[in-house]
């Protein structure tokens, strides 16, 4: 049982309209009656809990009004923590909000460790290990998508799912059971081939749920994007022009990108980091030498290659080269300056790439944007299509424990293949059970609790 009341400033700090000062814990409508005054000098505890009261701060010791300010008493169990909560609003600003946060911390409260309002949440039952790491995702997701995805999941979708598979191994389990030791009769025992009919349909779901990881990854980390291209092609144009706006420096002079611009963007909802190289070729400047070289690393490491090529003029040695190099990966190649007279031809270059889309654009007439968006999501959401809804695995947590759960069941199918006895089949079927408890908090070390928790924001 948790019997310690903490508080934390709900909000950013800074300049703002209002902030909320939070308390948790049996004391908080006590140490609230003791601060705060009414407009009709009446205590807090007389007024309806859940409703917003008007009134003042007031510190007794320097009998001095902290601020004027609006508060609210939730009383447990039916709240964020499912302890009592008071919330103190008050003027937005460092002054009221640390003397009012201090008062607080005078009358026995003691801070709250980052993340121990939503940690007490999940300790008091309210909500699952998977709920609350969606929570910290919906704060610092970035885009639509990221937090559509992170909300489904606070909502209890991806632990809905996880929860239905444990109850079909636990089922399994039970069948199991009984045929190893015939003790209950009302249950009936379980032959190999349901066994395995069963562990195949386990590892179906799993494997399913693992492969939305990739578009998860992507969803909450971003799209690691590289624009790659001689110099002169339109890459700092194109990145403009994906930005709606003018942040890279734009000349007709080559090289003056020189080195790496990161920006970030979304399109449709999916976060790109976007890796504007200088020109890849040879070049006598040092700064820009170093530039080169960065860009190779940056190329190396991208997961969405970015092929810029300027349409009216014959391929180079240069962009023979690049294209070489792309050719086994992720990649879209743009001819840009369509609006002049062609020079490459582009069923050639199609040929020279049969894995990548070649699309025509004109960056300067702003033709062909639209269908490099259409295909960077096409490329991530790619075998995902069908579940463009937001059940995604994006935690690498959560990644980690199905790929372990996997391993089990498979295992288990390996055991059940060779007739091998049930007691060890049953070995692999529960530790699959026990790592897919892993993700919804039911089967988890405390250590690995407190460690989720640590990497939230204080007052959340
Ligand atoms: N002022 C304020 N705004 C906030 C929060 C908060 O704690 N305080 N939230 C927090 O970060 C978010 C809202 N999330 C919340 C989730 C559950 C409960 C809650 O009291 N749940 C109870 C009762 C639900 C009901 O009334 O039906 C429960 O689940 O039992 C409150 C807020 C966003 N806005
Ligand atoms: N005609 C035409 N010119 C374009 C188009 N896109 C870009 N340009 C021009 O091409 C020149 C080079 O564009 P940048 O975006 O600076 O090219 P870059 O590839 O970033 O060049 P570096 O920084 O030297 O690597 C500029 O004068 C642009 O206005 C296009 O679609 N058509």
């Amino acid at each position: 049982m948790i019997d310690d009341t903490i508080t934390a400033i709900a909000t950013a700090l800074g300049e703002a309209g209002i902030s909320i000062i939070r308390i948790s814990g049996p004391e908080a409508i006590n140490v609230l009656d003791g601060i705060f005054r009414s407009k009709k000098g009446i205590s807090i505890k007389e007024y309806p809990q859940r409703k917003m009261v008007y009134g003042h701060i007031f510190d007794k010791e320097r009998n001095k009004v902290l601020d004027e300010v609006l508060v609210v008493y939730m009383k447990a169990p039916y709240t964020y923590t499912k302890e009592d909560i008071v919330e103190i609003n008050c003027h937005g600003g460092i002054v009221p909000t640390r003397n009012i946060l201090h008062l607080v911390l005078k009358n026995g409260v003691r801070m709250a460790e980052p993340g121990e309002f939503t940690k007490r949440a999940f300790l008091n039952g309210r909500i699952d290990l998977a709920q609350a790491e969606a929570v910290m995702d919906l704060i610092s997701a970035k885009t639509d998508k990221g937090f559509d995805v992170a909300l489904s999941q606070l909502e209890g979708n991806l632990s809905k799912n996880v929860k239905k598979l444990r109850e079909i191994i636990l089922e399994t389990l039970a069948h199991l059971h009984v045929s190893i030791d015939y003790t209950e009769e009302d249950i009936q025992e379980i032959t190999y081939s349901q066994l395995l009919s069963n562990m195949e349909t386990i590892k179906d779901e799993i494997e399913r749920l693992l492969k939305t990881s990739e578009t998860g990854k992507i969803i909450r980390e971003g799209l690691n994007t590289v624009i790659i291209g001689k110099p002169n092609v339109g890459k700092s144009s194109l990145l403009n022009a994906l930005l709606r706006e003018s942040r890279a420096i734009v000349t007709d002079v080559p090289g003056t990108t020189r080195d790496v611009i990161e920006e970030y963007l979304s399109i449709k909802g999916i976060p790109l980091k976007i890796v504007d190289t200088a020109g890849i070729r040879d070049t006598e400047d040092l700064v820009e030498k170093i530039g080169v070289e960065r860009s190779k690393e940056f190329f190396n490491r991208g997961d969405l290659i970015i092929l810029v090529l300027d349409a009216s003029e014959d391929l180079t040695k240069e962009d023979m080269e690049i294209i070489e190099h792309i050719k086994h990966r992720k990649a879209i190649v743009l001819l840009n300056k369509t609006d002049l007279p062609q020079r490459v031809d582009e069923k050639k270059l199609e040929g020279l790439l049969p894995n990548q889309r070649v699309i025509k654009i004109s960056i300067l007439e702003e033709k062909g944007l639209d269908e490099i968006e259409d295909e960077i999501v096409n490329m991530v959401y790619g075998g995902n299509i069908k579940s463009r809804d937001s059940s995604f695995i994006t935690n690498v947590r959560h990644k980690s424990s199905l790929e372990k759960a996997l391993k089990s069941i498979s295992d288990g199918i390996e055991a059940a293949n060779q007739n091998l006895p049930y007691d060890l089949i049953e070995v692999d079927i529960k530790d699959c059970y026990d790592f897919l408890g892993e993700i919804t908090g039911d089967t988890v070390d405390d250590d690995i609790v407190d460690k989720i928790f640590s990497n939230f924001c204080l007052g959340k």
